[in-house]
């Protein structure tokens, strides 16, 4: 295992060509014998500079960017002119700037790429070109860590952005650098295009992408299929994640590949590990205990599903029996209430399925489709999780309601964009009378309610998505298990500062979140030697090769080679 900070290029590049190359520029920091040695003298400003005074300039010329959007396109365009300043100023002011990379306003980025795109980061595959799918690949002759590929279909709450998309895999790929410490170098984004069926877009004559309605049925697993057999030939080791896929596509997809090589979906397994954490976090706070906990979720998708599938493996794990595990959900898609008495569902929809049976003295008419409304009133739950990508799907009678009947209702509105959320924290904290706990997709801020100063924990899976990564890279697991996302929310859990102070945020501060990342991946790593997915080492050889795998933003010296 080598160490994995900033190495130079090789052969050292010279000249305009070295300052032009991301991973390697150091731009003003670029030392006075460096600047002799590669051919710099005369290409930039004579005064040298530290990267912390690159930083605060850096800082100076995005605080004069009036909008976010602005913002997102200066942080953009410095990750693509020199990686290590981007990192470091990322990291010196992670608050303010991870919404403005990621969430929320990663989602405007998406809706606009066509018009504000500048550089090509990554690559796209589009469906025209399927025949060259290797041959794409095999131009690349970086070696590869992490790919994360989308075909832009479901991205955040916003539906179909075609290859606009591509915005997503890049911000998810600059936070496995930022929180998990993964080389930039090493991370790919890929966006495969297959067409969109986003009208607005095909419309839009600065469209990048393939004006094509989406390619769907035996040709899209085709496509999917050969994607695949190429990252498996030209990048066996990797670590691939997929990211925004409709809800038709990312279960099977999933199920198909995930034996066949290091691979998890984000949407269903990453935001099930970090939900399942920060309920945990919640229910502690509470005093009580997951197995006691009526679930509510609303929103049967891929978040929805993937959600409750890990909490009722958490409670299995705790002693329940599968049906009464089962029991614990009422999980509800666009029709209703999703129970055992509705026809054709699905294997995931059977295995979550409310027992008919169970509704029978329910005060509702429970013969056709069941209301959110019936659910929370005779339910009586005690957890709220939303993930349906539609703002106000929370209706403040139903929490309300939902409050009446229980002391410190947990209530996490999932759902991003900010302009998707569900109910705002201030709304849910205003009809609950503050006795809320609550947690959302998207960054908000603090919120006063009659006195009180209430933290908003941002349950993102980006608190466990790069610490996945590290885990995986540095034990060098060869597949992604469900126990390891399983022990990943546990970890998480044990960093949460509502363990010691019930009123503090349920997740740590974003400051704080290479450290728990590190600790994530130490478990996730523990975890897949434990399966046998990873070779056996001591702990103290994993943590070791963990903190070899972590790349910090500080520039090498640059040395010539003789
Ligand atoms: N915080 C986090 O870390 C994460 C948040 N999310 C967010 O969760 C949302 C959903 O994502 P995902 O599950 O992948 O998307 P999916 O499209 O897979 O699932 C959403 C589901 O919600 C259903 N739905 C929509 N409105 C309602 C409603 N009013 N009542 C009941 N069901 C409804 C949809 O039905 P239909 O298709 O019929 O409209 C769909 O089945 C997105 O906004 C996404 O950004 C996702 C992953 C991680
Ligand atoms: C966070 C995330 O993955 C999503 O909203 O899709
Ligand atoms: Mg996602």
């Amino acid at each position: 295992m080598t160490s994995n900070q900033p190495t130079q290029a090789s052969p050292p590049l010279h000249g305009r060509a070295l300052i032009e190359s991301p991973l390697d520029n150091k731009g003003t920091a670029f030392t006075e014998q460096e600047r002799i040695d590669f051919g710099l003298t005369g290409l930039l400003p004579p005064h040298v500079e530290t990267l912390q005074e690159q930083s605060q300039r850096a800082y100076e010329a995005f605080c004069m960017k009036q909008s976010e959007i602005e913002k997102h396109i200066y942080l953009r365009q410095l990750q693509d002119e020199n990686e290590t300043l981007f990192y470091r100023l990322m990291l010196d002011h992670i608050e303010e700037m991870m919404p403005i990379v990621y969430t929320p306003v990663v989602g405007a980025a998406c809706e606009q790429f066509s018009h504000i795109y500048r550089r090509p980061r990554g690559i796209f595959v589009s469906y025209p070109e399927r025949h060259l799918m290797d041959g794409v690949l095999d131009n690349l002759i970086e070696d590869v860590d992490v790919i994360v590929v989308t075909d832009g279909e479901r991205i955040l709450g916003l539906g179909d952005q075609g290859a606009g998309g591509m915005g997503i895999p890049i911000g998810k790929l600059a936070l496995y650098t930022l929180c998990g410490g993964i080389h930039p170098g090493k991370t790919l984004p890929i966006l495969l295009d297959l067409g969109t069926n986003n009208q607005e877009r095909l419309d839009d004559p600065m469209y990048i992408g393939w004006r094509h309605e989406r390619i769907k049925g035996k040709e899209y697993d085709e496509f999917i299929e050969s994607f695949v057999a190429s990252v498996k030939r030209r990048f066996p080791d990797v670590l691939l994640q997929w990211e925004d896929f409709a809800s038709v596509d990312s279960e099977p997809i999933l199920e198909r590949y995930r034996d066949q090589l290091c691979t998890f979906n984000d949407d269903i397994q990453g935001t099930a590990a970090v939900t399942t954490g920060t309920i945990l976090a919640a229910v502690a706070a509470v005093g009580g205990d997951l197995a006691d906990q009526r679930i509510v979720m609303l929103g049967a998708g891929s978040a929805g599903f993937g959600i409750c599938s890990q909490l009722k493996r958490t409670m299995l794990r705790q002693g329940l029996s599968e049906e009464q595990a089962q029991q614990r959900f009422y999980i509800l898609d666009v029709d209703g209430l999703i129970h055992d008495g509705r026809s054709n569902l699905s294997a995931v929809e059977k295995s979550l399925a409310q027992s008919a049976a169970n509704l029978t003295d329910w005060d509702c008419d429970v013969t056709g489709a069941i209301s959110f409304a019936d659910v929370v009133h005779n339910a009586k739950p005690t957890v709220l999780v939303g993930a349906t990508g539609h703002a106000g799907a929370f209706p403040e009678e139903i929490i309300r309601e939902m409050a009446q009947h229980v002391e410190q209702p947990i209530i996490f509105p999932l759902s991003n964009p900010t302009s998707r959320v569900e109910a705002t924290p201030a709304e849910i904290l205003e009809w609950t009378e503050g006795r809320a706990l609550i947690a959302t997709g998207s960054p908000f801020d603090p919120v006063e309610y009659a006195g009180k100063t209430h933290a908003i924990a941002q349950c993102n899976n980006s608190y466990v998505f790069p610490a996945m990564g590290l885990g995986i890279r540095a034990s060098g697991a060869t597949r992604v298990s469900d126990e390891m996302f399983a022990v990943a929310a546990i970890a998480l859990q044990e960093k949460s500062p509502a363990l010691e102070d019930p009123t503090a945020s349920l997740l740590p501060a974003l400051k704080d979140i290479r450290d728990v990342a590190r600790h994530i991946a130490v478990a996730v790593a523990s975890e897949a030697q434990a399966q046998g997915l990873a070779e056996k080492t001591s702990p103290e050889e994993l943590e070791k090769r963990i903190d070899q795998t972590i790349w910090s933003p500080i520039y090498a010296p640059l040395t010539r080679s003789n």
